[in-house]
Order: C-alpha cells, then sequence, then structure tokens
C-alpha cells in the first residue's frame, strides 16, 4: 500500500510494516478470503498471473490492486517462483471473528525459486538445489548445495573452475553469495543464474559455524567430513542463515552435511559436460545421454541417476559393484522384473519425508507414504532370497552371481519396512483421507471412542433433523416444506410464500426472502447446538490423532530416507540393466592399467537417432600409453569425426557411471579427467571471442593433465589462419607427447592434414582417418576409421558436396596446391605473394564497366594472411557471382 497514504488505516500500516521486512520479495497479503497485492507487487503478479488489476483510492493516492482467492495459492504460487519472484506468503495469525482490533497477521514462509516444497514448483525428476558460493582468498572459493525437498545438503570447496563444473553440474534454481562479489559472480558463472545476494557479515567463519553447529545439535562439525573445507562450511552457514530469514524453521530433515569430494569423482571440464550433452541437450530439440540411460520409474532414481551421470566415478570398487548389480538384474531378468513392479508403485518417498519432517505433509499424501513403505518388505526379501547362492556355485558364472548376490544382500540389509508406523498408519488413516487435515474424514473408526461417539451424535442429529422435516410436513400439510442449513442462522425451515398462512405460531422468523420465508424453533436451535459441537469436536479430535501420526512418522525421517537412497540406488541400477538389454550394451572390463580398448564402439546417442533402415558403423578404439598415446584422426567433414571422439569419452564415462556400454567389448584402463576442446567456429554462436577463448581454454587443459586424462581435441586451432592452425595444433600434440610426466591419451580430430606428419616424428602417435570413398566425383561416408593419414583437402571436398561451379573448386585447388607445397616456412607472406596467377577472365568486362571498380575494392579488402581456405572459397564464389 501506498507509502504516501495520508491517512495511514490500521491495515495499511500493518501491511507497509510487513512489507519492510522482505525487501525484494513480492507480497501476498491475506485479506479475508483473498490474497491481495499492492502497488508494484500488484503490476507484477497481474502480469505473471494474467490477473485483473484494479486500481483503487487510497487515502487521496491511487494505488494498483491484484489478488486472487486463497484456495488458489497452489496455482498461483508456482507460477510466480518459476518467473524468478520471490514470495513472501502473508496470513492472518488469528481467527477474524476472535481478533480484538486488527487481525494478527505475519509471513509464514518465504517462497524462492530455490527453497520450495511446493510440488507444483519441483520437478519430480531433478533435484530443486538452492546454491551457495562464498569467494575466499587465493582463487579458492566454497559451494555448498541444498536440496531442501529432499533434505540432501553437499558441501564443496575448490578453484572457479571446479565450482563451475558443480553449479552446471546440479543447476541450482537459486544461487546465494555476497553483494561485493556481484561482478565476480557474473565474470566467472555468466547470468544465467536467479542469484540473492547478501551483506557481508552473513560469511564470516564464526557465523556460519554457530548458525551449523546450532542447527545440527552438535559441538563440532568434526564428523561431517567437512572441516577441510573452511570455505564450504561458510558458504553451509549462509544457507541456514537463508532459510531462517525465509521462514523456513522445521528443517529437522536436513540432518547432515556430506563433503562432495573432488577427487571421489572424474573431472570433467565444462566444455565436456556441455560438448558430451551428458545431461542438457546443446542445441533445443538435441538429445542429452541421460535421456538414453533414464529409463527409472521412481522420482529419487531419476534424480540419483542424473548425479552419476555428471559425477562418473573413478575408483575401481565402487564402479565394479554397480556393474556386478547391473549385470546380475540383466542375467536375472525375473528379478528384474519383480523389482521393478515393486519401485513403480514406489512414489516419492524422499520429499513426503521431507514433508513430515516439516510437519507439512497432507493427509492424502501420508496414505501415499504407507503405499510407498509398503513395498520395502517385500523388496527387502526379494532381495536377499536373491542373495542366498546355491551351495553347488563352483562355475565361474556363479562365483560372480556370488560377488553380486552379496551386493544385494548389503543392499536388502539396509532396508527398513517400518512395520511399526505402516501398522499405525495403516489402523488409523482413512484410505480416502482427504488433502486438508482441516476438514475431518481423516481418522477411521475404532481408533478413538469419543470419536465414534461424536460421529454417532453427529449422524443420529442429521437423522433427527430429516425426521423434523416429515413430521413439520405432516403436521402443516405444507408439502414444500425444507430443513436447511446455512452459516448465519444455522438450521431453519424454509416455507414458500403460498404456505405462509400454514405456519404455526410458535415459529420465528428470521429472514423473509422474495418467494419465501425462513425460520426456526427451539427444537431446531437444541439439534443445531448438538450437531455443531459433535462436528467441532470431531475435527479437533481428528486433527490431534492426525498430529500424533505425523509425530509418529517423524521418528522414521532417518530409516525412511536410508530406505529412499536404497531404492534410488536399486532404480537406477534397473535403469542401466534395462538400457543394457534394450539397446545392446556389454559390462566393461575396469583395470586399473593404461589401455583404452572398445571393440566395436557406438554413440550411445547418436545411434538411436539415425533413420530407420540406418544403422550405426561401429569402431574399434585402442588407446594406451606405450604404443598409442595420441591418434590424430582425419576425414572431410561430416565423416564422424567428432562422433567417435564423443563415443569414445561417452563409453569411458558411461562405464564408469557404472553403466554397461555401447559396444561389442570394452577394456577401459580407470580414467580420472576428461577434457575437450571444440574449435573455435563450432561454439560460434555463444559470440565468444572466438580465437582467444579457444586458446586459454587448451592452456588451461594442457595445465592440469594428470596420467589418466583422456583428452578430446576437436578440430583445435581452426579459429584463426591455416598456418596458426597448423601450427599451434602442432605444438600442443607434440606437448602432449613429450610431457615429461603425465601420458595423457588423447584423440586429435583435425581437418589439417599437415599434422600426419607427427607420426612419423614421435612414436606415440599414430594416424587414423575416417574413410570416404569417391564414386563418380561423390563422397560416400564409410564412417569406418582406419590406420593411415589422408592428404584431401578436405574443405574443397565440402565445397564439390555443398554444390559449389566446378571453376571455383578447381581454381581452390590450384591455390591450395600451392600453399601447400611449402606451408611450414616462415616465408608464407611471400608464399601468398607468389600466387599463381588466376585465370579468370577479368577482361570480359568493359574498361569503364563498374564492376571493375567493385571487383577491385572487394580484392583489396580480402586479407589473403588470415583467410581460411573455406572463406577463400566463399569469397571466390562471391566474386564470380559478380562476374557472371
Ligand atoms: N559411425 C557412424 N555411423 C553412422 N552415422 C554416423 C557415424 N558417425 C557419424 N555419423 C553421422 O554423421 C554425422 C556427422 O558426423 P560428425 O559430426 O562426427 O562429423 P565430423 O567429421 O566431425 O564433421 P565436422 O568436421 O564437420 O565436424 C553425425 O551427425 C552422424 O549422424
Amino acid at each position: 500500500m501506498a507509502k504516501s497514504a495520508k491517512r495511514e488505516t490500521p491495515l495499511n500500516k500493518q501491511y507497509n510494516q510487513i512489507k519492510a521486512k522482505y525487501p525484494g520479495a513480492l507480497l501476498l497479503f491475506r485479506v479475508g478470503d483473498f490474497y491481495e497485492t499492492f502497488g508494484e507487487d500488484a503490476i507484477r503478479a497481474s502480469k505473471i498471473l494474467g490477473i485483473v488489476l484494479t486500481r483503487r483510492n487510497n487515502g487521496g493516492a491511487h494505488e494498483e490492486l491484484a489478488g486472487f482467492p486463497h484456495h488458489s495459492l497452489d496455482t498461483y504460487l508456482p507460477k510466480l517462483v518459476r518467473a524468478g519472484e520471490r514470495v513472501a506468503i502473508c496470513d492472518q495469525l488469528e481467527n477474524p471473528a476472535e481478533a480484538k482490533g486488527i487481525v494478527k497477521r505475519g509471513v509464514t514462509e518465504l517462497v524462492t525459486p530455490g527453497v520450495s516444497y511446493n510440488d507444483n514448483v519441483l520437478d519430480v525428476r531433478r533435484n530443486n538445489y538452492l546454491a551457495a558460493v562464498h569467494f575466499g582468498k587465493d582463487d579458492q572459493l566454497g559451494l555448498s548445495l541444498l536440496d531442501i525437498s529432499t533434505g540432501e545438503f553437499l558441501a564443496a570447496q575448490g578453484n572457479a573452475g571446479y565450482v563451475d563444473k558443480m553449479l552446471q553440474s546440479f543447476s541450482p534454481a537459486e544461487v546465494l553469495f555476497c553483494k561485493k562479489n556481484k561482478k565476480e559472480f557474473v565474470e566467472l558463472f555468466g547470468d544465467k543464474f536467479h542469484t540473492f545476494t547478501l551483506e557481508d557479515w552473513c560469511f564470516g567463519d564464526d557465523f556460519a559455524f554457530e548458525k551449523l553447529t546450532t542447527h545440527f545439535r552438535t559441538t563440532t562439525l568434526k564428523g561431517y567430513g567437512v572441516e577441510l573445507l573452511p570455505l564450504g562450511v561458510v558458504s553451509a552457514g549462509v544457507i541456514i542463515h537463508y532459510l531462517l530469514e525465509t521462514e523456513h524453521k522445521e528443517i529437522g530433515h536436513v540432518s547432515r552435511i556430506t563433503r562432495l569430494e573432488e577427487d571421489k569423482y572424474v573431472w570433467l571440464d565444462r566444455f565436456t559436460i556441455r560438448n558430451l550433452e551428458l545431461v542438457f541437450p546443446q542445441q533445443e530439440g538435441g538429445v542429452p545421454l541421460i535421456q538414453i540411460l533414464d529409463h527409472t520409474v521412481t522420482p529419487m532414481g531419476a534424480r540419483l541417476l542424473r548425479k552419476w551421470v555428471v559425477l562418473p566415478l573413478k575408483e575401481k570398487t565402487p564402479i565394479q559393484e554397480r556393474l556386478d548389480t547391473v549385470e546380475l538384474l540383466l542375467q536375472q531378468e525375473d528379478l528384474h522384473e519383480q523389482l521393478l513392479n515393486h519401485l513403480k508403485q514406489i512414489g516419492d518417498l524422499e520429499r513426503l519425508i521431507s514433508k513430515v519432517a516439516v510437519r507439512r505433509i497432507s493427509p492424502r499424501e501420508l496414505g501415499q507414504l504407507k503405499k510407498s513403505l509398503l513395498q520395502i518388505a517385500p523388496i527387502k526379501e526379494l532381495l536377499g532370497s536373491r542373495a542366498i547362492v546355491p551351495a553347488h556355485a563352483v562355475e565361474e558364472t556363479d562365483i560372480k552371481s556370488k560377488k553380486s548376490s552379496s551386493v544385494l544382500r548389503k543392499y536388502a540389509d539396509q532396508l527398513n519396512p517400518c512395520s511399526f508406523l505402516l501398522e499405525k498408519i495403516e489402523a488409523e488413516l482413512r484410505e480416502d483421507a482427504p488433502i486438508l487435515s482441516t476438514q475431518g474424514g481423516m481418522i477411521k473408526s475404532g481408533v478413538d471412542a469419543e470419536l465414534d461417539e461424536l460421529h454417532e451424535i453427529a449422524f443420529k442429529g442429521k437423522d433427527y433433523l430429516l425426521k423434523v422435516q416429515q413430521r413439520e410436513i405432516t403436521n402443516t400439510g405444507i408439502s414444500s416444506l425444507k430443513v436447511a442449513f446455512n452459516k448465519v442462522f444455522g438450521y431453519y425451515l424454509e416455507v414458500s410464500n403460498a404456505h405462509k398462512n400454514k405456519v404455526p405460531s410458535n415459529w420465528i422468523r428470521k429472514q423473509t426472502l422474495v418467494n419465501a420465508e425462513r425460520y426456526i424453533t427451539p427444537e431446531l436451535k437444541e439439534y443445531e447446538e448438538k450437531i455443531l459441537n459433535a462436528e467441532d469436536r470431531i475435527f479437533a479430535i481428528e486433527s490431534r490423532i492426525f498430529n500424533d501420526l505425523m509425530t509418529a512418522a517423524t521418528e522414521y525421517v532417518a530409516a525412511i530416507q536410508q530406505n529412499a537412497r536404497i531404492v534410488s540406488v536399486l532404480d537406477a541400477l534397473g535403469s542401466f540393466a534395462t538400457v543394457a538389454r534394450k539397446n545392446n550394451y556389454v559390462k566393461p572390463v575396469i583395470t586399473e592399467g593404461k589401455e583404452l580398448d572398445i571393440k566395436d564402439g557406438r554413440h550411445a546417442v547418436i545411434e538411436q537417432q539415425l533413420p530407420l533402415g540406418e544403422s550405426y558403423v561401429p569402431n574399434d578404439l585402442f588407446l594406451d600409453d606405450e604404443t598409442q598415446q595420441i591418434i590424430i584422426i582425419t576425414g572431410p567433414n561430416m565423416a564422424g569425426k567428432s562422433a567417435l571422439l564423443r563415443q569414445t569419452a561417452l563409453i569411458v564415462l558411461m562405464a564408469q557411471m557404472g553403466s554397461f556400454v555401447p559396444a561389442s567389448a570394452a577394456t577401459i584402463g580407470l580414467v580420472d579427467k576428461v577434457f575437450t576442446r571444440v574449435g573455435a567456429s563450432d561454439n560460434l554462436s555463444r559470440g565468444e571471442s572466438t580465437f582467444m577463448v579457444e586458446m586459454t581454454e587448451t592452456a588451461s587443459i594442457l595445465n592440469n593433465l594428470s596420467d589418466r586424462s583422456l583428452v578430446l581435441m576437436d578440430e583445435i586451432g581452426r579459429g584463426t589462419s591455416t598456418y596458426d592452425g597448423v601450427s599451434i595444433a602442432w605444438a600442443i600434440a607434440e606437448y602432449l607427447h613429450t610431457h615429461p610426466n603425465f601420458k595423457a591419451k588423447t584423440l586429435f580430430a583435425t581437418h589439417y592434414h599437415e599434422l600426419n606428419q607427427l607420426a612419423e616424428d614421435f612414436p606415440r602417435i599414430r594416424n587414423f582417418n575416417v574413410a570416404v570413398k569417391e564414386v563418380d566425383n561423390k563422397i560416400i561416408f564409410l564412417r569406418k576409421l582406419k590406420p593411415g593419414g589422408s592428404a584431401h583437402s578436405f574443405g574443397i571436398h565440402v565445397a564439390q558436396i555443398a554444390g559449389m561451379p566446378q571453376l571455383i573448386v578447381l581454381r581452390a585447388s590450384e591455390i591450395m596446391q600451392h600453399l601447400e607445397k611449402d606451408h611450414l616456412t616462415e616465408k608464407r607472406d611471400q608464399k601468398v605473394k607468389e600466387m599463381p596467377k588466376n585465370n579468370f577472365q577479368l577482361s570480359i568486362f568493359e574498361p569503364n564497366d563498374p564492376r571493375t571498380e567493385e571487383l577491385k575494392e572487394k580484392l583489396s579488402l580480402i586479407d589473403v594472411n588470415t583467410l581460411s581456405p573455406i572463406e577463400a572459397l566463399l569469397k571466390l564464389n562471391e566474386l564470380k557471382r559478380l562476374v557472371e
């Protein structure tokens, strides 16, 4: 309400006070049955929600106003939050009927994009993270992530690259950081996030320690393994502070904080996450890997799988454990099927139990919790029974399944059927329990003697009223007489005007309508009181029993969270088994060695997208650190070089996620880092200063190598002129080969066939090409990787395919050959000057033809030194069109 209001009413005053407490938030102010918004808030709300904006006179000033009925909150709130609004919900804190003076109001929740329990805001298959970033000293940053809807709370610490990767992997819905770091944040992480800034004092060590220890009710954080992450701890403290500030005080389900261990997961630089399209497609309509791998049937499973995909493991044991279980499910199809049948009936256990912890679960949801929990015991039994390995298990396959069975036993052991809670809910909660806990109809009969008695009274009372109606119809002869109820008069007798004269004198007239009159009698009032009293008591008793049920469930928060974790793991592994069966994947052999040996590898995504009738051409690929560390792959555009690079990385990563892989066999020596660089023109659309970016990023790869790195270089250097490009690519390949400490396995796709020379000079560099066949001057793509380099000017081939006039193709070949003759000398300027005279007949113009001038001007503007072959071709084409 306008601050300029001259005569501030008590309601104005209350509104302004509350509004001032939540700067930047859109205030939904409960007035009667409506949530109202005023002024700027009203303008924004009406735009986002498409609701009517009205104006009213407020103490002499005009003010905008927009509102919606309170029961539509669940429909409108998500729309506001998704539009990036922070929404403060201000409720009436007392019953208006009992209020002395103005009704007490206060903000009961501040819903922000990153902090929400609302099912309409949340995506069931994705986590909704709130992140906090703390900028420390020495280029180190702290990061913490919380999904309040599931209770998952993580802390991490690292350099900007690491935090960027984590922000990309977890894609939080909202990011908090310190006001003073605004510029830095945007520079490092972009401006795509919904962000909120806090004051400097929230980012102190002591402040965080105090917030966290108070929340966890501990005196130290040692038990959580986060003591080595002081910056991560600061950001975690900021998150707890923010929750309290946004009125989220019931957060008991956030029961621990976990260290996101940098050294547990494969390091993927941000280009790799993007370029391999693990969870997001690069272009709209594209298919990310997750879409192929995700056949999960529970929300928890879907959320976990997403994490597994961006966080592949690098230790053998846990990977092997996942792979063995997938194998077991694949081999024992009936077990897999039975497991799936149970899993499918489990709802969002994780979010349901969080709602119990914050006491926001509805009666209907408690029923859903019960239904989900009912599946736990049978799953436990199923896994337990399969875990018993027959005594005659001596064959190798049996030994294998013995290993897996012990894994199943481990899962079975960790499941808690929560029988006591189940029995209690089963005994007390009605199957058709309603959504609201304020309406009654939640509790079964037989639970509480008084409740049953009251039900009886209420029921009988209503029955009695019907009898009164019948009796009075007979007594008065008014056939249309009826007993009805409204909030103002309670129960009454209604008589239409036609029968007014038949009304007995002892009835008391209460209301006159157009066609009828309404009366009450002492007898009606007596029953009314009985019924209403009974109903009030019923609601009170039902609420008490429901609350007790909720409290009983609270005791099981930890056990149910554990169940949810195991269920999500089983679901994710089951999903791997489903994909493996469906797409014919094979179990990879994971080794501590340095070999990467893939037989008939395929690209998991592209193979699913080929037009009907076409099949993906599989390829073998071998890399190690002794004989074949670097492969230079040449081949024309569209040959399939990028696909090969990506499929290799995908196979490695899928294996390390614990998934089977698209190949006929694969031995994967564990990889700990995957780097990708794609030549600048491939991501031109992002509008980055291409070549510079390309070079700084390449430099950062080279500075972060390890012995187990897998490096993908796709047309590196093509953002500059051919000569620079070749030289840079050459130098990079050489560096990777001769690095004193690390023999990073590298795939190098390039147009520059000059790089084939490297194989002659360096023992661990090998040339391969993606074969094409020329038939009748047309290129047929064979998609087969063959040993040896290729010596074509590929750009010119593509120009040919694209339908470029033959004359230009020939001329381009001529220029190319000339340039190639001596391309690595320092005399390149000289060479360009010595370019053989071209044979276009410029003299076709008349001396004064204006096109001669235009042609001259265009030619003089060309900087031959920086022209790539393709650009040269395009230029030539343009000039030729002018001539024609
Ligand atoms: N092994 C394969 N089997 C079938 N189709 C393939 C195969 N490899 C690639 N393709 C198809 O060919 C298309 C082009 O492949 P890709 O982008 O890898 O070529 P490229 O050599 O990297 O080309 P450029 O140099 O233009 O980037 C892919 O989109 C895919 O549809």
